[in-house]
């Protein structure tokens, strides 16, 4: 039985703490593979700027030298009414059905879904294992006790918190923003994703 852990994000575009968190997650908690999961621009609660076939193609020459890493178009062939966590969930158990899969977030996800802005965010909690890496200024115990969603379906082994030793706040928007405003984010982010951007005029 294999480990396998689920990291989705926009990856707009994918940066090296993407990659990192990616890395330390796989180390600590001993996955065979961690299938990094772009989310489709047809998402209806967040407006993406860039097409999919770029974010694809850059998440492609990120993880092109880790053979832990493995990237996976299911949501981006999604119809836009079918492309809730909840649903890729049970997809990717289906397909791993012997394997252990669990979803990897950052605590900031956590608070979200505490809130009830998830769809299904009761069944997604009681039918899935997650991986909750420490985000500053979110206390991930509190959040899980203070949240009835999130209390009331931990069955103990639900939550792996996973304090990752630095907060190191590398964002997207961050990049996006340098490459807006005629700024240099080079090594915030793979080369090989930097040299991408330049040569197709992204984030300009
Ligand atoms: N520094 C970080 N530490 C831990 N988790 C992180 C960090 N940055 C992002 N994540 C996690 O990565 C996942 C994807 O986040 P997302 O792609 O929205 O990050 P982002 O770089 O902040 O993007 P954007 O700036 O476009 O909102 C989420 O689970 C988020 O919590
Ligand atoms: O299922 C939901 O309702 C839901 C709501 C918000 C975010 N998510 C997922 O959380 C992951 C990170 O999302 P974000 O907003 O940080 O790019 C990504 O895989 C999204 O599909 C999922």
């Amino acid at each position: 039985m294999a480990k396998i852990g689920i990291y989705g994000s926009s990856f707009d575009p994918i940066t090296n703490v993407h990659l990192w968190t990616a890395s330390t997650v796989a180390h600590r908690c001993k996955l065979d593979k961690v299938i990094l999961l772009p989310c489709s621009s047809k998402r209806k609660d967040k407006r993406l700027k860039t097409e999919d076939e770029h974010r694809w193609n850059m998440l492609q020459l990120a993880i092109e030298d880790d053979s832990r890493f493995v990237a996976d178009d299911h949501e981006m062939k999604q119809d836009a009414w079918n492309i809730y966590t909840y649903d890729t969930m049970v997809h990717f158990k289906k397909k791993y059905p012997i394997d252990e899969v669990y979803f990897i977030m950052g605590a900031d996800l956590l608070v979200d879904i505490a809130k009830g802005e998830w769809a299904k965010g009761r069944e997604l909690v009681s039918e899935n294992k997650f991986i909750v890496m420490a985000r500053e200024g979110v206390d991930m115990l509190s959040t899980i006790s203070r949240s009835a969603i999130l209390r009331n379906n931990d069955d103990g082994s639900t939550f792996h918190l996973v304090d990752k030793g630095l907060a190191m706040e590398i964002s997207s928007t961050y990049i996006r923003e340098e490459f807006a405003v005629g700024g240099e984010p080079k090594y915030l982010l793979p080369t090989s994703c930097y040299d991408y951007i330049k040569k197709h005029g992204l984030y300009s």
